[in-house]
């Protein structure tokens, strides 16, 4: 008899990577009976340290099989016309199609594919695997809020032919606080950039495929999950059964998945300070400064007098146009920050090159706030840590996340910005301070809010809990045998 087997098919980087193998590992631990492979595509720009990751969790849990596909020749001045990373990720997964084809096609030949699990970088593989009878089900690594926006994008799309990044207005999202048209992910601001439409298309796909899977849960999110549920945000069209399963957040054994990694240094410098001290700032797998901002953040640390830990990458160098997407060479510290910082700071400071073990700091007793870019992961990682938040948005969706953690969650303080996106030392500084005060008014009640999620993260995820149902569901429908939508 053919083994029923569960496809994931992850887009390269790292913030889209690690949920998606969790989802496997979740998968393989409640419901054994299916053998679960992930498509990895070796993409030519900075995905984040992935390589010793996949590496690492190939050690770690051999029954996961990860399916490397031929790699595609996609030059990095392919998209010298969009600045854009998000243009080239959908370039090299559209180039990927007939290599996904083929090896879906081998592995039908031994096994029963139940399902084929998509990422939203994947869209164009959605129509293939219909044609071969897969159920294809997009896999959402993102929140519940940003699936809603991308909904109802193509009705927000019908309704203006301006660029959204001409309007000074609010646009209405179900579900959604009223969010500013500028602060839209960055690719879908300019209706003529190409990566606008790789956008719209994959927002319009989503009512085709079978079903959405979230990383989120219910507690969290529930205006924009009851938004989606009640229709609102595919006013024309039936909207698909939708599982939030997560938080799904990275449980990879002794990684040493960055370079260099850092894990004993961080956590046994953790370990030595008093509980709930230390400010944590880390930007992502991909987030990056320019030389004056990483001054100006030193300068505020310093000013705030708080104990800190902090990522520190080498700044973003965007004159040359096929360097933009390469990851950045290691941080020359003594060059990058204020002349002494690192020695008056030593006693209460720790800065790290390029890359922490996150999720482990940010469950550390020792760390009391998170400084972030709001990429989603981190953000459940600091819910499931029960870390308040100061939002940094910095690419992607993020400005959106920090609208709804926010206004919504209540979970983070803004980091205010000037209009050219810098951020003073003054202002690092009152955010940390805030952050890191215990009052029971202010911060307090933040900290409070981030604790009753943490603990509804866990009971979402333990037996009985809403993710857990909503998994049992979905891996039913597969036994069942669903038909194709
Ligand atoms: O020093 C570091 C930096 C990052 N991480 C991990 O890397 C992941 C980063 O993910 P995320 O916080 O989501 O940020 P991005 O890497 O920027 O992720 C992309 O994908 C996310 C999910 O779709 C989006 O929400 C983001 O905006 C998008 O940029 C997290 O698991 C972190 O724990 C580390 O372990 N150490």
């Amino acid at each position: 008899m053919k083994k029923d087997t569960i496809v994931l098919y992850p887009s390269p980087g790292m913030g889209h990577l690690i949920s998606m193998v969790e989802l496997g590992k979740l998968i393989l631990t409640h419901h054994p009976s299916f053998s679960i492979i992930i498509f990895i595509t070796n993409a030519p720009y900075n995905t984040g340290s992935t390589a010793a990751y996949i590496n690492r969790v190939s050690q770690t849990t051999p029954s996961i099989l990860f399916h490397h596909l031929p790699t595609i020749s996609l030059p990095l001045d392919s998209t010298i016309e969009s600045p854009h990373l998000e243009t080239l990720v959908f370039k090299l997964l559209h180039l990927n199609n007939p290599n996904v084809h083929q090896a879906l096609k081998t592995i039908s030949q031994s096994s029963t594919v139940k399902s084929f699990i998509i990422d939203f970088f994947c869209y164009s593989s959605l129509d293939f695997a219909h044609n071969l009878k897969i159920p294809t089900y997009y896999f959402f690594t993102a929140s519940a809020a940003c699936l809603a926006f991308h909904l109802y994008f193509p009705t927000i799309h019908k309704n203006t032919t301006k660029n959204f990044k001409n309007l000074q207005t609010h646009l209405g999202f179900p579900g959604l606080p009223s969010i500013l048209a500028s602060d839209m992910p960055k690719p879908m601001l300019d209706r003529t950039d190409e990566a606008y439409d790789e956008f719209l298309y994959f927002s319009a796909s989503i009512p085709r495929s079978q079903g959405i899977i979230v990383n989120s849960f219910e507690l969290l999110e529930p205006r924009p999950i009851k938004a989606i549920s009640d229709g609102l945000c595919v006013p024309n069209a039936s909207t698909p059964p939708v599982y939030y399963i997560g938080p799904l957040i990275d449980s990879t054994d002794g990684r040493k998945n960055g370079p260099g990694s850092n894990e004993s240094v961080c956590l046994d410098w953790l370990d030595s300070q008093p509980s709930r001290t230390v400010v944590f700032l880390s930007f992502g797998s991909l987030g990056l400064f320019n030389a004056a901002q990483l001054k100006e953040i030193a300068v505020g640390l310093e000013k705030s007098g708080h104990r800190f830990l902090w990522v520190v990458r080498s700044p973003s160098e965007p004159k040359d146009k096929t360097r933009r997407f390469l990851a950045p060479p290691e941080p020359d510290l003594d060059a990058l920050l204020p002349k002494g910082f690192l020695a008056r700071t030593k006693v209460r400071g720790l800065v790290v090159k390029s890359w922490a073990p996150q999720v482990k700091v940010l469950s550390h007793k020792s760390v009391g706030g998170f400084v972030t870019h709001c990429g989603w992961n981190s953000a459940l990682e600091a819910v499931c840590g029960g870390v308040p938040m100061v939002a940094w948005p910095l690419y992607a969706e993020q400005r959106m996340n920090k609208a709804v953690l926010v206004e919504d969650m209540k979970l983070a303080l803004p980091m205010d910005e000037s209009e050219d996106g810098f951020v003073t030392a003054s202002e690092v500084e009152k955010r940390v301070k805030e952050l890191m005060d215990d009052s029971d008014d202010g911060i307090g009640s933040l900290r409070k809010r981030i604790m009753v999620m943490s603990e509804g993260a866990k009971a979402a995820m333990s037996e009985g809990g809403s993710s857990r149902r909503a998994l049992a569901e979905l891996a039913e429908s597969w036994k069942l045998g669903n038909q194709i939508i």
